[in-house]
């Protein structure tokens, strides 16, 4: 897989705040990585490195072997966090303004707004003045100036935020089509259940560092420990006798046992007690969402492993 974006190294404070303590990690053509961290990690910051809107104290980016002044940011599309167009501009000339920022032919820019406008379901809106589209639909016509100019890395910070379930849908099958004809795609999102469904590889940055960087099987085997989701009548005293079991929740009928870490299942429901009422029995990996938390709030998971 060839890289196509570099981040070495990055370090960057502000005032006595170091935001990133060196940051690296490589975006390949094709695929989907997210950035990932809780409120204050250090994403954006990167990002807004990456995008030549501040520039670090240390450390470099390269992109398509390029760095510095000569990043050719007419191959980038990027949705900031920030969303923001002109207010008062119709649909087609804020679209049409955006593609001749990057150079883009204008005649092509047009056809491809309107075949964009009437996938993101704002076929007619073009038109339509700025100031009249809802929130949602006003995210869908950034997104599309992001993808307009056919970029070889796009750059989503937070894409989902504030859609319905419809438009995530299609935000979702429009990146992963991106990806599937090439475009590199660095995507920073809260929305775990998506990342999980989306990427193909993720870094997670805490306090301005790496904790995670790997593909998401990777990152399943090395964090992921197995739960076991267990209804039945059972007294809590029977439960607590199963070996290897971390901790215990109990819901009612429905107890949710987190396995020790290295546990392999198969061996380890041949220790349950015959005696277990068992009406129905899940073992999974714990998810995405759960590992975050773990590991976004200091659990013990990154005392183990310290980072991949
Ligand atoms: N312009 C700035 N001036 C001072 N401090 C800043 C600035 N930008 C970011 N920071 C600080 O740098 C740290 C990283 O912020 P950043 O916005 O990169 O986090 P984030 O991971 O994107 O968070 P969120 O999920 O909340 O968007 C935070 O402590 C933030 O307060």
């Amino acid at each position: 897989m060839k890289t196509l974006l570099t981040v070495q190294n990055l370090k960057k404070s502000f005032k006595d705040k170091e935001a990133l303590k060196g940051i690296s990690f490589e975006v390949n053509r094709g695929e989907i990585m997210a950035i990932l961290g809780p409120n204050g990690a250090g994403k954006s910051t990167t990002i807004r490195n990456i995008m030549g809107i501040m520039y670090p104290d240390s450390g470099e980016v390269h992109f398509h072997q390029q760095s510095g002044e000569a990043i050719p940011k007419s191959k980038i599309g990027y949705l900031p966090e920030e969303r923001g167009l002109y207010k008062d501009v119709k649909v087609m000339d804020i679209l049409l303004y955006l593609a001749d920022l990057k150079n883009y032919p204008l005649d092509k820019a047009k056809e491809r707004i309107l075949t964009y406008l009437k996938k993101f379901d704002l076929e007619g809106k073009e038109n339509t003045s700025v100031e009249e589209l809802s929130k949602g639909m006003s995210q869908k016509v950034q997104f599309i100036g992001s993808i307009l100019h056919e970029p070889d890395l796009l750059i989503l910070d937070e894409p989902f935020s504030g859609l319905d379930p419809v438009s995530q849908e299609i935000f979702k099958d429009e990146i992963a089509s991106l990806a599937a004809n090439g475009t590199a795609i660095l995507l920073s999102s809260h929305q775990m259940n998506l990342v999980e469904q989306m990427c193909d590889r993720l870094f997670m940055i805490q306090h301005g560092q790496k904790v995670i960087y790997g593909t998401l099987d990777e990152v399943k085997k090395q964090y992921a420990n197995f739960k076991c989701i267990l209804h039945g009548e059972n007294p809590p005293a029977l439960l607590e006798k199963i070996p290897e079991v971390d901790r215990i929740e109990h819901h009612g009928s429905r107890s949710i046992l987190h396995l020790q870490k290295g546990v392999i299942p198969h061996y380890w429901l041949k220790q349950l007690p015959a005696e277990l009422d068992v009406q129905e029995l899940h073992i999974n990996r714990i998810s995405l969402h759960e590992i975050f938390i773990d590991i976004a709030t200091d659990k013990h998971l990154l005392s183990q492993e310290g980072g991949a």
